[in-house]
């Protein structure tokens, strides 16, 4: 399998070159060539298969250079129920991400928070700790790692690579953004190849530098900067497996449909859910949920995509979700644009100049139903109204951006034909967002055994300004060459 860049100017290359490099050269996102097309057969022949066995079916149409006994052994050794392991009470860890039904079989929820960090970030970013490992010793590299994270990323990814050889990992996070158990999640690491540093500013900000750097090649190259945020393809494709999962633990046989509900920021999530669909997954809806940050809902529900600024960016109860410019974002539109690299680098132009594209009118918005998206959005209030009404009627606690899932994924439900189940994809545990929690319930959360006291311990991280030159310095600093 190759990959191509959806700005349509870089070398196609394979997956392990892919993986250590992040963005294309180009500034464009690498997509397959063409996606992998799931037949029949093989549907039938994956349902009942453990998660691993499944992430390596589905893996090994993307990963094809890597030997497949190693590929193997690394879905193995990563997904397993003690890798996973804060599964909710009463629920199948060997599922790895079980689904609880709210609404006889009609309103499930994905369990995809049961790893180290408990957000959904673990499902992708245990497979990429263990691929960068495999890839690095192969080819005797080292790597390091900058990322942006508006809660969830940076600590999936510095608990994915702590203490891995080869590999330092640089970490933005907007400064006094995040919730109290995710700052102290990420900052009280003290590992020697962990670094955070705090931008006074907002995650889009972070975004945009990590975009920079990758942007200027002699840096890149010099320092060996790669990636980790769903810019790096290897993400999304972890990410694709538990479309697949959520699919057969839903349905009983492969003639039935599912829709799923996805809480959504920089549009990672659900671009895979996308890829899954247009892999033939019978998926009849994929429901875009947002907060009050609502670029992209008003993107699917008038054509127009109007990146805003920080100033326009709401610091909101689902803080992981606070992001107005969705890098995935291209990646959907390269293939709505029918693969017309030229046609992004138009649009992405505009964007890339603070400005908004808008496909009303255009023949591309005349094909937008083919791709089976629907959308909404969630208010502070409506957040606390949904984790207080699942609490009282299911006896089940969920976290804000579930609940910005759940309360969109209620007003859909009504438009979809009945027998099709809803899926909402659980994307954290709540004791990360207590404060909010505790609000609308009266009470705090329980934080999962083992992580009582992780708000205690002492904290390590550096405030920066939101300056590409003062993350380079930072990073030529901690480097050697
Ligand atoms: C808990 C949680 N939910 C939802 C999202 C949104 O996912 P995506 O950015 O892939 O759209 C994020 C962050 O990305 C998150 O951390
Ligand atoms: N919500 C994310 C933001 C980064 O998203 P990514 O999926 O592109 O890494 C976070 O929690 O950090």
């Amino acid at each position: 399998m190759r990959y191509i860049s959806t700005r349509g100017q870089s070398p196609a290359q394979g997956f392990c070159d892919i993986l250590l490099g992040g963005l294309a050269p180009d500034g464009g996102l690498y997509l397959p060539e063409s996606y992998p097309q799931i037949t029949r057969a093989e549907l039938d022949a994956w349902r009942g298969l453990s998660y691993a066995d499944l992430a390596y079916a589905i893996l090994s149409k993307f990963i094809t250079d890597i030997p497949a006994g190693d590929l193997k052994a690394i879905c193995q050794k990563t997904y397993t129920p003690q890798v996973y392991c804060y599964t909710r009470a009463g629920s199948n860890a060997n599922d790895i991400t079980p689904v609880t039904w709210l609404n006889q079989n009609r309103l499930g929820l994905q369990e995809l928070s049961n790893g180290p960090t408990l957000a959904f970030k673990d499902m992708a970013m245990q497979l990429l700790g263990n691929l960068f490992e495999y890839v690095l010793k192969q080819r005797g590299e080292s790597i390091n790692i900058l990322g942006a994270t508006s809660g969830d990323t940076g600590s999936a990814a510095e608990y994915a690579m702590r203490g891995k050889d080869g590999v330092t990992v640089f970490m933005l996070s907007p400064d006094g953004k995040m919730s109290a158990f995710q700052r102290a999640q990420m900052y009280s690491l003290q590992d020697e190849n962990i670094y955070n540093l705090a931008v006074r500013g907002m995650f889009d900000d972070a975004q945009d530098i990590v975009k920079a750097v990758s942007n200027d090649a002699a840096f890149k190259a010099k320092y060996r900067i790669g990636a980790v945020n769903s810019i790096n393809w290897g993400r999304v494709a972890a990410q694709i497996v538990y479309y697949f999962q959520g699919y057969f633990l839903a349905t009983q046989h492969n003639d039935q449909q599912v829709a799923f509900c996805v809480p959504s920021g920089n549009f990672g999530n659900i671009c895979a859910g996308h890829i899954a669909r247009q892999m033939g997954l019978p998926i009849a809806k994929l429901i875009l949920a947002t907060n009050e940050n609502n670029v992209l809902d008003e993107f699917f529900s008038t054509g127009v995509y109007r990146p805003r600024g920080t100033a326009e960016t709401h610091v909101t109860s689902s803080p992981s979700m606070d992001i107005s410019k969705a890098s995935n974002f291209e990646r959907f539109i390269f293939d709505l644009v029918g693969r017309d690299a030229a046609k992004v680098r138009e649009l992405w132009a505009k964007v890339d100049a603070g400005g908004a594209f808008d496909l009303n009118g255009t023949p591309y918005w005349a094909d937008i139903a083919k791709y089976g998206f629907a959308s909404g959005s969630s208010t502070h209030a409506d957040r606390l109204n949904t984790i207080r009404e699942v609490w009282v009627q299911y006896q089940l606690l969920i976290d804000t951006h579930t609940a910005d899932g759940v309360k969109v994924a209620q007003e859909q439900i009504k438009l979809l034909p009945e027998g099709i189940a809803m899926v909402v994809l659980e994307t954290a545990q709540p004791a990360k967002f207590a404060e909010t929690i505790q609000e609308a319930i009266g009470q705090l959360p329980q934080p999962p055994k083992g992580l009582e006291h992780l708000e205690t311990l002492p904290q390590r991280v550096e405030v920066i300004d939101p300056d590409v030159n003062v993350v380079k310095a930072f990073i030529q600093q901690h480097v050697a060459v």
